[in-house]
């Protein structure tokens, strides 16, 4: 039918209602499954679920999972099944790890084994696209009858590893006199999916065809524009940007990762957890992430789209230099990128040399 949303936009609207709290259905040839995000779930809402009759399983990652004790039978996932009288309250404390500490035995769980669980992943992969604590109620359903009106995804797609590799498309670029150089340029982009846009600061006019100076620079709110001193990006920031004003040329790509792609409220939970003497890693790992679910993609996309293809890449962390090669961008140096470690941030940094394998 002419005008109908693709899939790309179902699972964007699918993002977006799960930010509310409206279900989301998933369809495959043989199954249906309906999905709620644990976080903003609404104690109306769960009624209207059990009302369906069927039995619901909560769907959390491994990682958050390996906290709450609970069996993981499906690899990367786990389901918890519902008990008749769970309310919100107790969903939301097995999605939410702020208050482990003070009741740390939720359990024991019954956990579903065997079956298929694409439906779960994909539950579990948009709460995340969503920004959203990665825990989801699912429910299979026998018929559509049984709901109307709501976002529907076709299951296959939604699995698939979707939210960072939406085509980007380049939308205006302006001249943008910075302290560092006057010569700055303002490039923005927009993924295809509507999920956030992009940017990348120019300095100076690169030359195409040798390395440019470059740095992926995440987005940190804190940091970036507080002042935080619990992370060292704002110094990296400017620091970056001075270096580039100082050689006349770069460029630096803003890449709306925030808290290394789980978002600002997400980030702000690991904070509050770090307060409780978790170090980042594990913070992350407590709230059901990976340590970095970043797709560093994205800024070789932006590169190549710029025209070009050799860096001098301003950054600490091998990973970033490994992906940048991965996707067939040069880099002939690693340039490093030390600066703003305070008492503060000290502990974090060192963690992030320990475990997650920055260069000190
Ligand atoms: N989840 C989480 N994110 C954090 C924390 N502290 C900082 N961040 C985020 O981490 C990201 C820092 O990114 P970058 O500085 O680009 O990357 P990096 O991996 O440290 O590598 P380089 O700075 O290039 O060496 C930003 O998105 C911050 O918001 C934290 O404790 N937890
Ligand atoms: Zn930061």
């Amino acid at each position: 039918m002419a005008l109908r949303p693709n899939t790309t936009e179902l699972i964007a609207r699918a993002r977006a209602d799960l930010r509310m709290g409206v279900p989301v259905v998933l369809q495959s040839a043989d199954r249906l499954a309906l999905i709620l995000a644990a976080e903003t779930l609404s104690a109306a809402r769960l009624a209207d679920v059990r009302a369906l009759g069927g039995k619901p399983v909560l769907a959390v990652t491994a990682r958050r999972a390996e906290t709450l004790k609970a069996q993981v039978y499906d690899g990367d996932l786990a389901r918890i099944v519902l008990p008749k009288d769970a309310g919100i309250s107790w969903i939301q404390a097995l999605a939410d790890p702020a208050d482990d500490l003070r009741m740390p035995m939720k359990g024991p769980f019954e956990c579903d084994r065997g079956g298929d669980v694409a439906s779960h992943r994909a539950a579990i992969n948009l709460t995340k696209a969503a920004r959203l604590l990665p825990a989801a109620l699912v429910l299979e359903l026998s018929d559509l009858s049984q709901v109307t009106d709501l976002t529907t995804v076709p299951l296959a797609e939604a699995c698939s590893g979707f939210h960072d590799t939406s085509p980007l498309h380049s939308v205006i670029s302006a001249r943008l006199p910075l302290e560092v150089s006057e010569a700055g340029r303002l490039h923005v982009f927009r993924p295809e999916d509507g999920a956030e846009e992009h940017y990348a600061v120019e300095i100076g006019q690169p030359p195409r065809d040798v390395p440019v100076l470059s740095r992926l620079h995440s987005a940190c709110f804190t940091g970036d524009l507080l002042g935080s001193l619990k992370c060292d990006c704002g110094p990296q920031l400017r620091g970056a940007l001075r270096q580039m004003g100082e050689e006349g040329a770069g460029v630096l790509l803003y890449l709306n990762q925030e808290g290394r792609g789980i978002g600002l409220a997400n980030k702000m939970r690991a904070y509050a957890l770090q307060d409780q003497g978790f170090d980042t890693v594990e913070a992350n790992h407590r709230l059901g992430f990976e340590d970095d679910e970043r797709d560093f993609r994205i800024g070789a996309e932006i590169l190549k789209t710029l025209g070009f293809l050799s860096v001098r890449l301003m950054t600490n962390n091998p990973k970033k230099v490994a992906m940048m090669e991965h996707t067939g961008i040069v880099v002939t140096e690693r340039v490093p990128l030390k600066v703003g470690e305070n008492i503060h941030n000290k502990a974090y940094l060192a963690t992030k040399a320990r475990k997650s394998g920055h260069l000190l």
